[in-house]
């Protein structure tokens, strides 16, 4: 479904949400929210991403705000608690955020990083959630096979749920899965999934043991109910550090899937120091509701983007729908 772009420019609002600690090298999260006849919708892909890419989470937004969604089979969602790069002696406070939460994913792997800082963040989300915590770690691709391999064996003795994401390919994913075997962590993919031509190759190919599945870059909830089903593998749903409302996208995507295993990456309003919802989509008892959210016309107006960064989205917007309308055209 394509929605006229006139129709998307005059409900666009375009909102900068500075962060609680920098993540994947940002401090203001830009977003842009449309509001469709079902509801609020976000279109918000990271701004170095260019229109081909972006057109995916176009067809998100508006399968979200145009469509009715799926049924459910969930109305509350188990979340982890999401740790950045930050030194060992902020993790406490920054679990804190995360009220109720029983599992964590950090982030390991940073290009300014050594393992050693890794082994320290993780020892410390360790200490803070004791034995009965789960603890996932998630190295964005950062290390080449002999490196993941090096560094699985180092943070294992800290009791891995999985790893996610340990190298960029598909080749080296099944590579360390193999090695790693004998460890018996599994491996999951994220980038593997939604950075790729074909978001089921990862699947094929055997390489990794579950899926991190995200609505915006998969399409939409619709599409990535449909891929998960043909993968075959389990899913755990997780956000792009979007605002409240796009949130609650991967909120419904994570209720509509019929099985569920894994708490889901979707508490990261708690990594924001603002939202747009006067009631965000927050973690609470180590859940977040499965609900659409009501988009506060003040937080809209005291967080909206200089009009400079306003015009660059919705330029972005009408490249994008012109990208999703002639792929669309193909197919
Ligand atoms: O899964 C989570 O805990 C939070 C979301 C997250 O980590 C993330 C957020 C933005 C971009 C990439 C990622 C990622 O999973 O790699
Ligand atoms: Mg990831």
């Amino acid at each position: 479904m394509i929605v006229d772009i006139a129709e998307l420019r005059r409900t666009a609002h375009v909102v900068a949400l500075p962060l609680l600690t920098r993540f994947r090298g940002i401090e203001v999260r830009e977003a842009l929210l449309l509001r469709g006849p079902e509801g609020w919708t976000e279109f918000s892909p990271f701004v170095e991403y260019d229109d081909e890419e972006a057109a995916a989470w176009l067809a998100a937004a508006i399968d979200f705000g145009w469509r009715q969604t799926p049924a459910l089979h969930r109305d509350s969602i188990a979340v982890n608690a999401t740790v950045p790069t930050i030194d060992p002696d902020r993790v406490a406070d920054l679990l804190a955020r995360f009220p109720g939460a029983r599992t964590a994913k950090i982030k390991v792997a940073a290009s300014d990083e050594t393992l050693a800082d890794d082994v320290a963040r993780v020892r410390a989300v360790r200490e803070a959630m004791g034995a009965d915590g789960r603890i996932r770690i998630d190295a964005n691709g950062g290390w080449n096979v002999d490196e993941a391999e090096h560094a699985i064996h180092a943070l294992a003795p800290f009791d891995l749920e999985y790893v996610e994401q340990p190298c960029a390919s598909i080749a080296e994913l099944a590579e360390i899965r193999e090695r790693t075997h004998y460890m018996d962590i599994p491996i999951a993919a994220d980038e593997s999934v939604r950075r790729v031509d074909d978001p089921l190759a990862v699947a094929r190919a055997g390489a990794a043991d579950l899926l991190v599945i995200k609505a915006q870059p998969l399409g939409g909830i619709r599409n990535a109910l449909a891929i998960v089903a043909e993968a075959g593998l389990p899913a755990v749903v997780s956000s792009a550090l979007d605002t409240s409302v796009g949130l609650s996208m991967g909120a419904f995507l994570a209720g509509a899937l019929p099985a569920l295993d894994f708490d889901c990456g979707l508490g990261t309003a708690s990594l924001l120091r603002a939202d747009v919802a006067s009631r965000p989509l927050a973690v609470e008892d180590g859940r977040i509701r499965v609900e659409r959210v009501d988009v506060d016309a003040d937080l809209l107006e005291r967080w909206a983007a200089p009009p400079e960064r306003r015009e660059w989205w919705l330029d972005r917007l009408t490249r994008t729908h012109a990208a999703l309308t002639e792929a669309s055209a193909g197919e």
